[in-house]
This record gives C-alpha cells, structure tokens and sequence, in this order.
C-alpha cells in the first residue's frame, strides 16, 4: 500500500544528515531559475536556511494528522504573505526543493521518492497558497511606532508598540517581527499584554549571541523606530470553559505570553487559583517580577514564585524552574502552560509526566521558526 508519511520519512532520512547542504543547494537552484526571488529573502541567508528545513520537517512530520498538517501549513502560508510570496512562486520552489533531495539523496533516491515528494509538495502549497488566500482581508504586515523602550537588565528590554492599524490577535499568541536593521530577517515573539483600547503590544526580548533581531531590538531600536509585524500565531490560549486551577511556568522572556494570559484571567477570573513559576538566572534577569508582584497585591487568586538557577544569594526559590515546581502542589487538577527556551520546556515536560498531569492539559507552543 501506499504510504506517503512512511515514503517521506525513509526519504527524508537519506538526507537528514546532509540538511545544510541540501538548504544551501536549494536556494542557489532557485535564485538561478528565478533570480528575482533573491530580493525577497534576507541579505544573510544562514538563519535562512534551517528555517526552511524546519518547516520541511514539521510538515513531514505531521503528514499523518491531516488536520494538524492542513493547519500549519495555511498558517505558514498566510505567515509568508510578509515575504510577498505569490501563489506562482511555489513552482519555482517545488521544483529547486525535489532537486536538491534528489542531488543529496544519492544513488539510494527512487522514482517513488521523486512521486512522494511531488505529491507532498503539491498537498503542502495548496494549504499554504488557501491560508494566504483565507488571510486576504488583513494586510501582508503592520507597521508599528515604538513607544516606549525599557532596558530591564544587561540584555533584556522591554518594548512597547503602536501598531498604525490594529492587529487582532489572542492573549498567549506570537508575531513576526522585522527591524529596518535586518530588512527581511523576521523574528516570532510573543504579546505579553491581552489586547488594549490603545492596541499597543509589548514585546519582552533578550539579545543573545548571534540573535541579530534580538540584539537590534534590544540595543539599537529607539522610541520613534518603525517596526514591521506580521501574522499572530500560536495556540497556547486560554481556554474558559475550563475551571481548573491554573499553573504557568515561565523561564526568562518565556514569561512574555505568560502575563498576556494573565492580563487576560485579570479581566473575568474569580475563582481559579493561579500560581506562577517565573525562573530566571539571577535576580538582574527577574526583569518583570516587580510588575507580577503589583499584579499579585491586586489579585488575591494570584500566587507568584520567583525562583533563580543561578545566584545562591537569591533569598527564594532555588534551582531549574522545572524542578522548583515539584516543591509545591499538588498538581493533580490543574490546567498547565510552560514557556521559556526549548531545553526548558522539554524538562519541564519530564517534571509534569513524572507528576502524573496528562499531557491534554499542558499547553506550551513549540515557538519556532516559521
Ligand atoms: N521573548 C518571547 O516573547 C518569548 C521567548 N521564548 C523563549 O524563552 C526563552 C527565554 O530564554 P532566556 O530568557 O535566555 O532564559 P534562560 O536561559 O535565562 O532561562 C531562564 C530559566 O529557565 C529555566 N531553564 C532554562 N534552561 C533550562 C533547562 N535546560 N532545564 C530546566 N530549566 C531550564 C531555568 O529556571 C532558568 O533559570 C528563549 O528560548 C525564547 O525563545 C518563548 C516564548 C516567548
């Protein structure tokens, strides 16, 4: 029988290891057949590059769930609207794509391999071509002023910005952001505020290494700057139907969705019990815990532990936020989100399998690139 997820798969594993290449291969056949296309993509393509392979391996992965598939896909397609991506362009990259796998598949790659792909790549640009026909009635992206840049501590600022038309999007969603310091290298981070009359956004971001969109948002954007956002995404909402207690579990800017979800519970929360677990190295990086600590005097339902994984003087919780979590609860009837960087979701995820939770109530988002 055919099986296009068990095709793909054997396929995909052939060139797994070969990944960067494969990229590299694919962009220098598409920017020769369409050298038009070049100026839609940033001037530095090696972020670039594992973007695409990640989509690739979402796609394949979930290949088996056609609804999770179908959704992904028309959100990515409608994500791509920001690149000025046309539905003819999808040719162009279909083709660039098979002859890469087939160039680094070697003399193991089959005709049923070439069909395989051709299908999937076919299923895959319909779903994206109909997200971005879906999205139609929003623009490709918004600008935004920024208003207010605070610098929390060495590396973390907190921004806030007016987007010139409104961007409706829910509490615990992420956006795309670009700086005119990186024109085209667009970078996800979440809300941390529900929606405002005034429709402004905060972003909470830290500048690591060789993050360029990180560092320009965190030390060269001013107040006045324009920034461009585009495409809300994500699933990791409230959900208010139910009446669980809640238990949110953040490590450092992962605290960002975090407290849009509670700005959000602020509005109609009466009776659900709310503890949040804010980690962070040291106390210079409990950048926002003032603001939680004002929240909490406010909100009785509302318990908030700070913990730090690195600073022995720090007169609290001590340890991975994953870990410090197992000193509390029980746990045994609560909704759970867990945002922070992948490594800590992952643990934290061990810590709650560990405790018993069923995974239908953890919601985290696999906040990656697009
Ligand atoms: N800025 C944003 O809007 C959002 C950011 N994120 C992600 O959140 C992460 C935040 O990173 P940083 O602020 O640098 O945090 P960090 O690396 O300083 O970690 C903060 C805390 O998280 C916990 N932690 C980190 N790694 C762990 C591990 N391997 N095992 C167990 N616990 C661990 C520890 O308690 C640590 O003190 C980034 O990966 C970012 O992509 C996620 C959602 C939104």
């Amino acid at each position: 029988m055919y099986s296009m997820s068990r095709l793909l798969k054997e396929s995909w594993a052939l060139v797994e290891e070969q990944q960067d290449k494969v990229a590299g291969y694919f962009y220098a056949r598409m920017f020769l057949s369409n050298p038009q296309l070049r100026d839609l993509f940033p001037v530095q393509m090696d972020v670039q590059r594992s973007r695409l392979l990640g989509a690739i391996v979402n796609a394949v992965q979930t290949v088996d769930d056609p609804e999770q598939f179908n959704e992904y896909l028309r959100s990515l397609g409608r994500d791509h609207r920001k690149f000025h991506t046309e539905p003819e362009h999808y040719e162009t990259v279909g083709l660039a794509l098979l002859e890469a796998l087939r160039t680094y598949g070697g003399e193991r790659w089959s005709p049923e391999y070439d069909q395989v792909w051709r299908d999937a790549y076919d299923r895959i640009s319909r779903a994206m071509i109909q997200g971005a026909a879906e999205d139609a009635d929003n623009p490709p992206f918004w600008y935004a002023e920024v208003v207010k840049h605070e610098r929390r501590s060495r590396d973390i600022a907190v921004l806030t910005c007016q987007p010139l038309q409104p961007i409706e999007y829910e509490p615990g969603q992420y956006l795309s952001v670009e700086t005119r310091y990186q024109p085209r290298l667009w970078r996800m981070y979440s809300s941390a505020n529900a929606q405002r009359p005034d429709n402004t956004i905060d972003f909470h971001v830290r500048a690591i290494g060789a993050g360029w969109v990180s560092s320009a948002l965190v030390r060269k954007v001013q107040t006045g700057d324009l920034l461009r956002l585009a495409a809300p995404m994500g699933s990791m909402t409230l959900d208010r139907q139910s009446t669980r207690d809640i238990v949110f579990v953040a490590g450092g800017t992962g605290l960002a969705p975090i407290k849009a979800l509670l700005e959000e519970l602020t509005k109609f929360n009466r009776n659900r019990w709310v503890h949040l677990f804010f980690g962070a190295k040291d106390r210079d990086d409990l950048y926002d815990l003032p603001a939680l600590q004002e929240l909490a005097s406010r909100y009785p339902w509302l318990q908030i532990i700070p913990a730090c994984s690195d600073d022995p003087g720090f007169d609290g919780e001590q340890g991975d936020v994953s870990d410090v979590i197992t000193r509390h609860g029980p746990w045994d009837n609560h909704d759970f989100f867990v945002s922070g960087s992948p490594t800590m979701v992952k643990a934290t995820m061990r810590t709650l399998a560990g405790l018993h939770v069923p995974s239908v109530r953890i919601k985290y988002d696999a906040f990656g690139d697009l």
